[in-house]
């Protein structure tokens, strides 16, 4: 693994997790030596700091069967010309940038090489994850089972068209941050209404666990765990009708759009 931060880490985490059975030493690179100072006392990873030894991305690709690469996007480009001539002749690489088209990494890569694009995101740390994973042209079924089950270790996996993971992206990579968000202006909110620091935060981070495990264990639609909770002529309903009378629908588009908007920008190389 090439660059293992916020989401590549959280892969990594879940697939050290107990349970999980990956052959071999995962070698991972990060920048600093301090990020893989991390990994010193761990046996089953072999971590590598581009800082300090100018070789730790050749030298962690050698040999892998498939490669991830987790830096920013504007990192992929640079990163792929280091380690093209290191990569095995039929090496399998997956990318989790946002942003970076399979064909403008294919072309920087010897032939032999597959290409594919995943969309992940950090719940993929507790094995609860959700990947949208698109191949292209020239990855084929082995390659792409290979790659699905790899990202199974750590959740869910929707093989998608590559034109759709912008759109995963905005739903469900970066989705969690939404839900934090909500998580943090709850608590906020819910300090403005009086309750202490960590009434508040108790209140907002059980209300979103509790509500997602409900969610998970009873298999129910979310529209009629809604229900479940919104009395007619309740408290709860009078709650909604305010946050849609602020469109709350349209605000979702929005928001989903000018993430898809950004993707755009970042294939541009903006
Ligand atoms: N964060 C998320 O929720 C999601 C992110 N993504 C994608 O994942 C990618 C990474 O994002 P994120 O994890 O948030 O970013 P981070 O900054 O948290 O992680 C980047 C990682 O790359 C390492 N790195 C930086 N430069 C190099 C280099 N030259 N050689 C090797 N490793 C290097 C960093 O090391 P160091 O720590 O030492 O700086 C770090 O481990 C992005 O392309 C993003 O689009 C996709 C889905 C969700
Ligand atoms: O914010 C980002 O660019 C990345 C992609 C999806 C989630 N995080």
């Amino acid at each position: 693994m090439v660059g293992v931060g916020s989401m590549g880490g959280a892969i990594l985490a879940g697939l050290r997790a107990p349970g999980v059975r990956i052959e071999g030493p995962i070698a991972v690179t990060t920048r600093s030596a301090g990020s893989a100072a991390r990994f010193a006392d761990a046996g089953d990873v072999v971590a590598y700091a581009s800082e300090t030894d100018p070789q730790a991305n050749r030298r962690a690709v050698r040999g892998a069967r498939i490669v991830v690469l987790g830096v920013k996007p504007w990192m992929v480009r640079d990163v792929l010309r280091e380690i093209a001539d290191d990569l095995e002749p039929d090496a399998v690489l997956v990318s989790v940038a946002a942003g970076v088209t399979i064909a403008s990494m294919a072309e920087l890569l010897p032939e032999g090489v597959t290409v594919l694009r995943a969309m992940p995101n950090t719940p993929s740390h507790v094995g609860l994850g959700v990947t949208g994973l698109a191949g292209g042209d020239s990855a084929g079924p082995e390659q792409l089972e290979a790659v699905r089950r790899l990202f199974a270790t750590v959740g869910e996996v929707l093989v998608v068209r590559e034109d759709q993971i912008n759109a995963i992206a905005a739903v469900s990579g970066s989705g969690p941050a939404y839900l934090f968000l909500y998580t943090e202006q709850m608590t906020a909110a819910a300090r403005r209404l009086g309750f202490d620091e960590h009434q508040a935060a108790t209140l907002a981070r059980q209300t979103v666990i509790g509500a997602a495990e409900l969610l998970r264990r009873s298999g129910e639609d979310p529209a009629q765990l809604r229900r479940n909770v919104t009395s007619p002529k309740g408290t709860t309903e009078r709650a909604i009708a305010v946050l849609e009378a602020a469109g709350w629908p349209e605000l979702f588009d929005r928001a989903l759009a000018a993430n898809i908007a950004r993707s755009e920008e970042l294939e541009r190389g903006e």
